[in-house]
This record gives C-alpha cells, structure tokens and sequence, in this order.
C-alpha cells in the first residue's frame, strides 16, 4: 500500500482551492479524511482515496452552460442534459478532473462519476464505494442517523452503501425530487444481492 504522497496532494489542493468556495473546499478535505480512514479500514491505496476524496467535488460550481459544453465535447449521453448540477457535477465532472487535473486513473475517474448516483454491486469498486461512504458520512455531516451510518459502515462497507441508497431514494422520493435512474437501478440490484447473501 502506497503512503499518502504529501506533497502531490498538496499540489492538488491548492488547484481544487481556486475553483471552490471555502465551504465546499473544505468540505473536499474533510472527504479527503474520511476517504483515508475507510481505505485503512479495507485495504484500499490511501492515496488513491485521498485523491478521489479531494478532487471529488472539483466541478461543482462550474456553470450550466460550462457543463452542457463538456456533454456535447465528449459525446455523453444527451439525456445528460435534462438533469442539472446535482448529477452533472459527478457524472461530467470526472471529465472536467482529467482534463483541468491531469488525474487519469480510471477507478479514480469512475468513483467521482458515481458519487452521487451509487452504482450496482458488482460495477462500484472498493475505491467507488469509498468515495460515495466518505461524502455522506465526512465530519462535518449532521444529519439524522449519521451516528448509526458511521457506525454501520465501519461495520461493512457494504451495509454502508446498501443503507445511503435506500435512505437518498426515500430522503429525495419524500421531498417529491426527481430521482436519477441508474440510482434505482443500483438501489434493486443491491437489494437482491443483499437479499441472496
Ligand atoms: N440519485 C439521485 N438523483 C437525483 N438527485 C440526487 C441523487 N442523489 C443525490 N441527489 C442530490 O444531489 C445533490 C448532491 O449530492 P452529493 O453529490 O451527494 O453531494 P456533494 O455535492 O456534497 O458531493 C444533493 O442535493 C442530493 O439530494
């Protein structure tokens, strides 16, 4: 396992710092945290979850019209554009971290594409399920049952997974928000996996 690369990552910070607001930064370096914390837990590269954790929310305040340029430049899913900053500033923001960032680690990549939305079981990696654990439950997160979550996921990673995706679909379902498919399609798929284990 490879030690956190201080000064890498301090390069990086500085980058992530100028195209954040304070509160969002910082809330990039308590997931950095978190991220480290879970990888120790399962064996994950510290590094890598510390880049993923950092770097996570790089294109969240990026315009509209910054994100539907990007959709149409890499040819993604046109769909895409009917959904707003909530899912483009994972989904298209991975692209935004390769191109600006220079990070072109696939896993990495691909966690940041599915922070927000979860994915099914067998498509999130360790590093994937991480970064979606360590954006929910980072320190400066209140909400109720953040204790419980905590405590489940330092339990199973997985458990910790299976129980945001249940509580983001009921949270957004009960505010009456649109809800991004592939979150259900992961949400099933988890359940039965769960269900078979
Ligand atoms: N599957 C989903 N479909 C639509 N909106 C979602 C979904 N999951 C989360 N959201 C909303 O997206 C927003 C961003 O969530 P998230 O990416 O977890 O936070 P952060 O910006 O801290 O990384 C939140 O307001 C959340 O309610």
């Amino acid at each position: 396992m490879v030690a956190v690369d201080e000064k890498y990552i301090e390069e990086l910070a500085h980058k992530v710092s100028e195209k954040l607001s304070d509160h969002r930064f910082e809330h990039c370096l308590r997931v950095k945290d978190y991220a480290i914390k879970l990888a120790k837990q399962n064996n994950l590269d510290e590094n890598q979850a510390a880049i993923a954790g950092l770097v996570h929310d790089y294109a969240k305040e990026r315009s509209a019209s910054d994100f539907i340029q990007k959709i149409d430049e890499k040819g993604l899913d046109p769909d895409l554009k009917n959904w707003g900053n909530p899912i483009w500033h994972g989904v298209v923001g991975a692209y935004f971290v390769q191109d600006e960032l220079g990070i072109n680690d696939p896993e990495i990549l691909e966690a940041i594409k599915e922070h927000t939305t979860g994915d099914k079981y067998g498509k999130m990696s360790v590093l994937s399920k991480v970064l979606f654990m360590a954006d929910y439950l980072e320190m400066g997160r209140n909400f109720p049952g953040v204790e419980r979550a905590r405590t489940l996921t330092d339990e199973s990673l997985d458990a910790g997974v299976f129980y945001q995706l249940s509580s983001t679909l009921s949270y957004l379902a009960g505010q009456g928000n649109p809800i991004y498919p592939k979150t259900f399609t992961a949400y099933n798929d988890w359940a039965q996996y769960l269900a078979k284990k």
